[in-house]
């Protein structure tokens, strides 16, 4: 089949390259020119493991290619929206400029019988709203809201083999054309939801919802353990294993960030109070605010540990990126913790595999070391903020020999404590003995 992807961000990208992989064909295209000269150089602009692999053969196939011109995609048979849809500059809501321009620009474009296959995580309404002028535009065009679940860091993976697909459509037809773009998977027993767009709108930020709503509760849990005593790594594995619970999920320490969970929580509660449900959806309000504060937390931990203040304190920050295996700083817990810490005047220091250039154009301060080493050596307190494999495997007691003071901040609960104590290290976690 023909397509189109349209917003070649790290949804886009990962989207076009994967159906070039499974035999389509495929334009992506993006308003960002030096994206475009990227991408169609095969040079991913931006860390995902497995991305370069299915780029370079989807290039070097003729199966895929990257413009700025929208017209190149006129003669796709479906079109996939996967511009960015923010949070909007002062307020909670999804800011869907992108998105309405993306629409504007494709609508001229379109051929009878075209499907535009909506992939941006949106407020419920809005398919409903875009619908009538996609139909118009051209003879038999329709539109489908097919959200994305993929997660950063798996996200060639989870394209070609997603747990489930959510059309949400007017017609047979255009369930019939999404099922041939995913005939493989599909094929194979993926899962497939076919529904209207409200649902299929709903299920995204339900699911979103969902998870980040695990992740505080299990936060909240660390909080009573610190209170306690008690250690909320056991306290997770022990309610997850009722598969009711399950264990997926219930990681406690830095909370979420990303360009997903943080601003689709509060979009969807901005459309929840929109709708007159704001009293409902003040627990989602109380998932942000809890997530938020587990930062503060690792702040307070750090001044604790310190003696009562960290100022002129070396502090080395390992992770910058909100989660492994992506160089992704948007709203990242981690690089939030080095400017709070920078600003109550510690020397941070902080290394990462892939996030630096990234955490620097954030954060033009922060003072970055390139290897662990680096960072740890002459460190007054050691604060794991992301937990790359890297950090996870680091061998306490060669770790301590670098060290100023052999003083760890666990902010992801994932060292063995016990053994960095028997290496001399005063080890804290976030809820954690
Ligand atoms: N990142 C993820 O893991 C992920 C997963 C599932 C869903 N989503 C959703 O997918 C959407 C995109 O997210 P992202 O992380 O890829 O964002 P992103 O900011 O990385 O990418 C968006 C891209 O759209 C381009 N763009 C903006 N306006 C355009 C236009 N008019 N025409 C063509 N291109 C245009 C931008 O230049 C940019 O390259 C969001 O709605 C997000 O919530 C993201
Ligand atoms: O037990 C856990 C699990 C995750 N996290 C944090 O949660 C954030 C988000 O992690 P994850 O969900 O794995 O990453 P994303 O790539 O942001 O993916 C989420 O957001 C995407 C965009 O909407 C969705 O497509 C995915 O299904 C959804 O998992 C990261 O900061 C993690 O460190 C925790 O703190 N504890």
């Amino acid at each position: 089949m023909r397509l189109s992807v349209i917003g070649c961000g790290y949804l886009g990208a990962v989207h076009a390259a994967a159906m070039a992989d499974l035999g389509h064909d495929v334009v992506g295209i993006d308003v960002d020119e030096a994206k475009v000269q990227s991408l169609s150089a095969g040079r991913a602009p931006f860390h995902e493991p497995g991305l370069p692999e299915v780029l370079e053969a989807g290039l070097a196939s003729g199966r895929l290619r990257f413009s700025t011109d929208m017209a190149d995609a006129a003669d796709a048979d479906v079109h996939f929206i996967a511009v960015g849809t923010p949070q909007t500059a002062g307020s909670d809501a999804a800011d869907l400029t992108y998105l309405e321009a993306a629409v504007a620009s494709l609508l001229p474009h379109l051929k009878p019988g075209a499907l535009v296959a909506g992939k941006s995580t949106v407020p419920v309404g809005t398919a409903e709203r875009l619908a009538e002028r996609i139909e118009a535009a051209a003879e038999g065009a329709e539109l489908a809201w097919n959200p994305e679940f993929l997660r950063e860091g798996f996200a060639v993976k989870d394209t070609l083999h997603p747990d489930r697909f959510v059309y949400g459509v007017r017609s047979q037809r255009a369930a019939d054309l999404l099922d041939d773009v995913y005939r493989q998977a599909i094929d194979a027993g993926t899962p497939r939801i076919v529904t209207d767009y409200a649902t299929a709108e709903l299920v995204k930020t339900a699911a979103n919802a969902f998870l980040a709503t695990k992740i505080s509760f299990i936060n909240v849990m660390s909080q009573v353990a610190d209170a306690t005593g008690a250690d909320v790594t056991v306290l997770a594995d022990a309610i997850g294993h009722d598969a009711r619970i399950g264990r997926r999920f219930l990681n406690a320490g830095l909370g979420f960030g990303g360009g997903c969970l943080p601003k689709d929580i509060r979009a969807f509660a901005a459309r929840g109070e929109q709708l007159g449900l704001a009293d409902s959806f003040a627990f989602l309000r109380e998932v942000d605010a809890v997530n938020l504060r587990q930062r503060e937390r690792l702040v307070a931990a750090a001044v604790e540990a310190l003696g009562g203040s960290v100022t002129g304190a070396r502090i080395a920050l390992l992770g910058v990126t909100f989660k492994p295996d992506s160089d992704d700083v948007r709203d990242s817990p981690a690089l939030d913790v080095a400017e709070r810490l920078h600003e109550l005047g510690a020397e941070v220091v902080a290394t990462d595999p892939y996030g630096l250039p990234n955490a620097l154009r954030r954060f033009p301060a922060l003072v970055t070391a390139s290897s662990t080493e680096d960072a740890v050596r002459g460190a007054d307190l050691v604060v794991l903020a992301t937990e790359w494999r890297e950090y996870r495997d680091l061998d306490p007691a060669a770790t301590a020999v670098l060290a100023r003071h052999a003083r760890i901040i666990d902010g992801r609960n994932v060292l063995d404590p016990a053994a960095w104590r028997a290496a001399g290290w005063e080890y804290r976690g976030l809820g954690r003995r």
